[in-house]
């Protein structure tokens, strides 16, 4: 059965959909890689946080999906908006990599914790926000571009080190330079990060649905990525936003740390809940609204706010 696999071009992106294209291969299925380019990957010169969080790197692809062009897209897990469209839904979420931030340097030497003053270049206001609440003394300057282009500025001497996703690093053979592992209560990841998500029209062919699903789905990884996009839904949170969530999976329940960071880092909320498998997602559903009615509402609005200057 022949699965035509939207993807961008970036090569992390290839990346992921040639894993993709292998599974459904040894599954005997004929797969087939389109190269689509979104907006995220066209504008480099303004900061994810102006271009508008929703859809940056999804929608062109979600256009082909709903024109059969493509039978499914892959994308990294933490890039997909938390509310699709009616006609589209997520078939296939891929067993997670590890979860954390890695600090990356060709100085290997370096440390968040030495308490040495450097200059780290990221563009995620996650990080930007955790950086300034705990390591005050580190300076920040904004970075796009893919893992390529942030690694190239960073050779040319635009900051001492980068702050990343350990799966994308791991991915492209990048682990060398990883100076520092950082840990996940204090760089709680993004929702979603070490996942790739598979994405589908509501509409595409039954049997072809099932069989994708079968070969690339990860119940595990699922019902806890599913947990945290119920969290990132109820906070309108995309990709912008300074707000994390991590579901973990241990004999039969879901456990979910998520919160949210001021853009100036002086105010954290965090909570964690722990549900059986089969309440996660309501679980998740409360954890949020109780956060936003204990002061992340108000939280969030000035974070709305900073962002639209
Ligand atoms: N927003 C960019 C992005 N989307 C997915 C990854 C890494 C791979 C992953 O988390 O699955 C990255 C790079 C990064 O945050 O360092």
């Amino acid at each position: 059965m022949k699965v035509s696999i939207g993807s961008r071009g970036s090569k992390l992106a290839l990346w992921q959909a040639e894993y993709v294209a292998e599974q459904l291969r040894q599954g005997g299925m004929d797969p087939e890689i389109v190269i689509i380019d979104t907006k995220g990957d066209k504008i480099l010169d303004r900061s994810l946080s102006k271009i508008g969080s929703k859809g940056v790197f999804t929608e062109e692809l979600e256009e082909q999906l709903r024109t059969g062009a493509i039978d499914i897209a892959q994308h990294s897990a933490k890039d997909l908006q938390s509310s699709l469209p009616d006609d589209l839904e997520i078939l296939a979420f891929t067993p997670r990599e590890a979860v954390n931030d890695v600090l990356v340097s060709f100085n290997t030497e370096l440390s968040l914790e030495s308490g040495e003053p450097f200059v780290v270049g990221t563009s995620s206001t996650r990080r930007v926000a955790t950086l300034k609440r705990y390591y005050p003394h580190i300076k920040v300057v904004d970075m796009r571009g893919n893992l390529q282009t942030r690694l190239e500025k960073l050779k040319n001497g635009a900051c001492d080190a980068l702050l990343l996703a350990y799966a994308g690093v791991h991915r492209m053979g990048y682990e060398e330079y990883i100076a520092e592992h950082l840990p996940t209560d204090v760089f709680t990841p993004a929702v979603g990060q070490g996942s790739v998500a598979i994405e589908c029209a509501v509409g595409l062919d039954a049997t072809k649905k099932a069989r994708i699903r079968e070969l690339l789905n990860d119940p595990v990884t699922e019902s806890c990525i599913r947990a945290e996009r119920i969290f990132l839904a109820t906070l309108q949170g995309g990709c912008s936003i300074p707000v994390f969530g991590l579901a973990s999976h241990f004999n039969g329940r879901v456990s979910l740390t998520a919160g949210l960071v001021s853009l100036d880092g002086t105010q954290e909320l965090r909570r964690t809940e722990i549900a059986d498998t089969a309440q996660a997602n309501l679980m998740a559903q409360r954890l949020a609204d109780q956060l936003v009615a204990q002061g992340g509402g108000n939280i969030l609005r000035e974070i709305r706010a900073g962002l639209a200057q």
